[in-house]
């Protein structure tokens, strides 16, 4: 799910709620690649970008709440103007609100959020068939490793043998050992607590105790409360970084924003190529320069999309492996870059993981957050994986909100994490 929250019109009368919501219709990308015009270059030359603190340690312990969910923090309903102060002047401390003032920050939204909050449901028939086809694609792939967990219900006795297969199956799903004993336990527990007779029923019991698990990963991605709301997409190579962009891009042009792409992979020839083609296909614009320095691009485009009121920029980074020391230092590079030229970004940084990654996607989370700290995931190729079980894992080592989940090649194949429905697949 993500909520969109449409621009208030600086003209609009305060409360007013704008007749015609103020969202700008995205032009046709006749040349998918814009370079950035004059006046903006002037616009953002004309803006000091030195003398801004380092804010990013502070924001990366402010950003994570108590207990880790909350992936983002709001300025109110008057955010921090995204500008830079002056030269030599530091920058205002940039405090998260506490949770009364970001409820009361969505209250005074509240008229302006467009329609309800959207949810990326199933829009077509196709997508319904596509978040169906998940679930029972996950369910075989579990099947075909033989680990499925499904299979451990099939006798009757609720005995330590039940136990001990059950513990095998889910690490054999990638749960990993911390997540596996709090499920054994909780689920122990459990079936004490309802006497459970038979193993039916002790599944249904792990099937809550899973989603149980899972459910404060399920969070939405909010877009619209900054304009625009920069959003940085990492991750390993692979791992379907620019795919994932892509969908979201139309799901984000689908329910009316204006979407600006960076791509800041800047290595690539192929991969500035993909996102073209992505913008092209979604009628978007997109900002690339061969050679440059990939920060240098993420700072054009957070300037590129005030200058063009864009409502949300997606910057697409360079695939990297934790490993890659220099790589990683990049990816803090262009955060606080970005940080430069909009104080109050980046509003989301991404972390793409491939859902066949395994234990390893626990390891991806942790290096990728300690390099810029991470507000959502997106975990990729579902489709067909016998490791899902890493989100337990993630959700009890790592929380980090999984916004989305990707289950396919095609556009519709992003579907908003759901606890529950993972549980059901998860488990059988
Ligand atoms: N089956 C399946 N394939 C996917 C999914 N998401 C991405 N892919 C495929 O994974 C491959 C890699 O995706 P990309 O989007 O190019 O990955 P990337 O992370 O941008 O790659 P680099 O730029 O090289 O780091 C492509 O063939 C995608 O079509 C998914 O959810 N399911």
């Amino acid at each position: 799910m993500f909520s969109f929250f449409r621009r208030k019109k600086a003209e609009s009368t305060p409360g007013e709620v704008p007749a015609a919501l103020s969202v700008e219709t995205t032009a046709p990308a006749k040349d998918p690649v814009l370079p950035l015009d004059d006046l903006e270059r002037q616009a953002l030359a004309a803006e000091p970008r030195d003398g801004v603190a380092d804010d990013s340690a502070e924001r990366a312990a402010s950003a994570a709440p108590p207990g880790g969910f909350v992936s983002r923090w709001f300025g109110g309903a008057a955010a921090p103007a995204p500008v830079a102060p002056p030269a030599g002047v530091p920058a205002p401390p940039v405090t998260p609100p506490a949770a009364t003032e970001i409820e009361a920050a969505r209250a005074d939204l509240a008229p302006l959020i467009a329609e309800k909050d959207l949810e990326l449901a199933p829009t077509s028939d196709t997508a319904q068939a596509a978040r169906v086809g998940w679930m029972d694609r996950l369910k075989t792939g579990l099947k075909r490793t033989g680990s499925s967990i499904s299979t451990v219900f099939i006798g009757t006795q609720i005995d330590d043998a039940l136990y001990e297969d059950l513990e095998t199956a889910l690490l054999m799903a990638d749960a990993g050992v911390p997540a596996t004993e709090f499920l054994l336990q909780d689920l122990k527990r459990r079936v004490k607590e309802v006497r459970a007779t038979d193993t039916a029923q002790v599944k249904g019991l792990l099937r809550d105790a899973v989603a149980d698990m899972l459910a404060p990963l399920e969070r939405p991605l909010v877009v619209g409360v900054y304009h625009p709301t920069v959003i940085m997409v990492s991750g390993v190579n692979g791992a379907g970084k620019t795919t994932s962009i892509g969908k979201l891009t139309k799901h984000l042009a689908d329910a009316g924003a204006s979407v600006l792409l960076a791509a800041a992979d800047t290595f690539r020839a192929a991969a500035r190529e993909q996102l073209a083609v992505w913008a092209d296909r979604t009628q978007v614009e997109i900002i690339t320069q061969q050679g440059a320095d990939p920060s240098a691009v993420a700072f054009d485009a957070v300037g590129a999309g005030r200058a063009r009121r864009k409502d949300v920029v997606l910057i697409d980074t360079a695939g990297r492996l934790p490993t890659q020391k220099h790589l990683m230092e990049e990816l803090t590079k262009i955060r606080r870059v970005v940080t430069k030229a909009d104080i109050t970004a980046p509003h989301e940084v991404l972390l793409v993981i491939d859902g066949n990654t395994g234990q390893n996607a626990l390891a991806q989370v942790k290096a990728f957050d300690a390099a810029a700290p991470l507000t959502g995931l997106i975990v990729t190729k579902l489709d067909g994986t016998a490791k899902g079980g890493v989100l337990c894992a993630i959700a009890r080592e790592k929380p980090v909100p999984v916004y989305f989940i990707g289950v396919g090649e095609r556009l519709e194949d992003l579907q908003t994490f759901k606890a529950r429905e993972f549980a059901e697949a998860l488990v059988g």
